[in-house]
């Protein structure tokens, strides 16, 4: 027993340290690797300032406790540019006018491409529109979209959208509530979808004058509620699928769990690949559909679109179909909760400000009778009152209060070398609210935009940037521009609105990629004479 004993530590006294070394090795190597991978992007950017952040959580805490307004609430405490962790990703955020220009426009070739957030990653199909694809493909799909994008093709546009708009707006109920932003996303859906695919959705329609089949009418339907879920289930806080949760706070393993996710019947993750992968399939049957037409003339996006790839080679290899069908599929994203979001909030603000109704209805009724339809010269040049409650409306509601963008090399901005892979985001939903710009800022005062005013002329030029600025801007802005404007003239010449008892105040809103109402806009409509 004594000898056994005396074999056993001898055993250890000489093993034990020939054990030890790699399991010491293993061991430091697996820390090393974790704090590297949760440190390291911290690290690049450590000397950007800002609050101290949880680890995995990073401050999404502080987004929780002050919503939204965390970016504005950290802008008077650090400064222009500060950093915000979302999870274990810091985020750069700039929230400047000046550094602004600085990343949109003057250092534009370094920072040309977007960050990819955690909604995104896990949904291919958004991942090949124009937003987010990057470098050489990036700007060989943008000029071939902007080649389509003439004003003359605009301009053509008008009567389409008009007929949309006058079909949607006719005899709307004056007994009882209306809720506005479902009429308007109706309308801009419809407008957009013949815009894109030239197809009639039908949704904007008044029921009984649906002329579609039963199954036809279903079909559309199905096909727009499956993209309303889509779009709103890219969530940017802790309420996504369980592999956009993981995103945020350990994104290596996003990609793992949503192949396995998507497997379990009823999982959020099942729900939404399901949803991607019927929307695709639809958006492909077009896109093959009209790639077999010989004479598919040049009304809309897509045929365009089609058009000027067969026409220059270097299209044809960016948009292979895959392509085609997600830069399609993103106009009617993209074009749709955008405009209808801003024309809501227009009517909401214009009907808690009766002196801004008032000017509104003079300009409008100055322009001509109520058939006198404006073309895209009258919509530019004749309405400078509308224009300034636009910008107005959009500043004080920004849509879209964050643009991402992402470094491709080191670059300075602000004083601070951010290395390349640096996620790099716009603030412009802070912009617009700095009194600095705007004097007092919670205040709707479209006359802060008239051009002879002091306040416009003092005013930084990128102050007010709802659609981004540089080479990278929306592509979207004179289209949505032209069919707000449509719409608020056919609206005011027939009816105004004056908010529903119904109504929350302050207005509520959910946050995804853009913002969106929590319960919608409810008015009460009135008749004109
Ligand atoms: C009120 C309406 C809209 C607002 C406020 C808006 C806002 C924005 C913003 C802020 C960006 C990012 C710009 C940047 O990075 O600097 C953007 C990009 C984009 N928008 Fe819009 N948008 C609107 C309507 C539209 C419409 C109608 C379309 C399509 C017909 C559209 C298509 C796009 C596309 C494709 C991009 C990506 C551009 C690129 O990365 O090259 N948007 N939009």
């Amino acid at each position: 027993m004594e000898l056994l004993a005396a074999n056993f530590h001898s055993f250890i006294n000489t093993a034990l340290p020939l054990i030890k070394a790699p399991v010491i090795c293993t061991i430091l190597a697996v820390v090393g690797g974790v704090l590297g991978y949760f440190y390291g992007p911290y690290w690049g950017v450590r000397k950007v300032p800002g609050p101290p952040a949880l680890p995995l959580l990073g401050h999404l805490p502080l987004l929780a406790k002050h919503g939204p307004d965390v970016f504005s609430v950290l802008a008077n405490r650090y400064g222009p540019i500060f950093r915000f962790h979302m999870g274990r990703q810091p985020l750069v955020i700039v929230a400047d006018p000046e550094l602004c220009k600085e990343v949109g426009i003057k250092k534009f070739k370094y920072i040309s491409n977007r960050s990819i957030p955690s909604p995104i990653a896990s949904s291919p199909l958004h991942q090949k529109g124009l937003f987010f694809t990057k470098d050489s493909r990036w700007s060989t799909m943008r000029n071939t979209i902007l080649s389509v994008y003439q004003p003359s093709h605009l301009a053509k546009l008008v009567p389409t959208m008009q007929e949309f708009i006058e079909s949607a707006t006719q005899n709307l109920d004056t007994k009882q509530d209306l809720t506005f932003s479902d009429l308007s996303l109706k309308l801009a859906t419809d407008v957009i979808g013949q815009a894109a695919f030239g197809v009639d959705f039908g949704l904007s329609k008044p029921k009984l004058e649906k002329v579609c089949a039963k199954q036809e009418d279903d079909q559309v339907q199905e096909f727009i509620n499956q993209h309303i879920y889509s779009t709103s289930q890219l969530k940017m806080d802790l309420s996504g699928s369980l592999s956009i949760i993981l995103g945020l706070l350990i994104p290596i393993l996003q990609e793992p769990f949503r192949q396995i996710l998507k497997r379990i019947r009823g999982t959020m993750d099942w729900k939404v690949d399901r949803t991607n992968q019927n929307l695709s399939s639809r958006l492909d049957q077009i896109v093959e559909k009209r790639m077999k037409e010989k004479e598919r003339g040049s009304k809309d996006f897509l045929s365009l679109i089609l058009n000027a790839r067969e026409s220059e080679a270097a299209s044809k290899n960016v948009f292979t179909s895959d392509y085609v069908s997600a830069v399609t599929y993103e106009h009617l994203l993209a074009g749709s909760a955008t405009t209808s979001f801003t024309l809501s909030c227009i009517i909401y603000l214009v009907s808690g400000h009766p002196n801004v109704e008032k000017k509104i209805l003079e300009e409008i009724d100055l322009f001509g009778p109520r058939d006198k339809i404006p073309n895209a010269h009258d919509l530019q040049n004749k309405f400078p009152y509308l224009d300034q409650v636009i910008k107005e409306a959009m500043r004080f509601y920004t849509v879209s209060p964050l643009v991402a963008r992402e470094t491709s090399a080191e670059v300075n901005i602000g004083g601070y070398a951010l290395p390349k892979g640096t996620w790099v985001w716009l603030a412009l939903g802070v912009l617009a609210k700095d009194p600095k710009n705007f004097p007092e800022p919670e205040k709707f005062k479209p006359e802060r935009f008239d051009p002879n005013g002091e306040e416009e002329k003092r005013r930084h030029p990128y102050a007010n940037i709802p659609f981004g600025i540089g080479p990278r801007a929306c592509i979207g802005q004179k289209f949505s521009l032209q069919e707000i404007k449509l719409s608020m003239i056919h609206l005011y010449r027939n009816y105004i609105f004056r908010l529903s008892p119904k109504m929350e105040n302050p207005l509520e809103f959910n946050y995804g990629i853009v913002l969106n109402f929590r319960h919608g806009v409810k008015v009460q409509v009135i008749k004109r004479e």
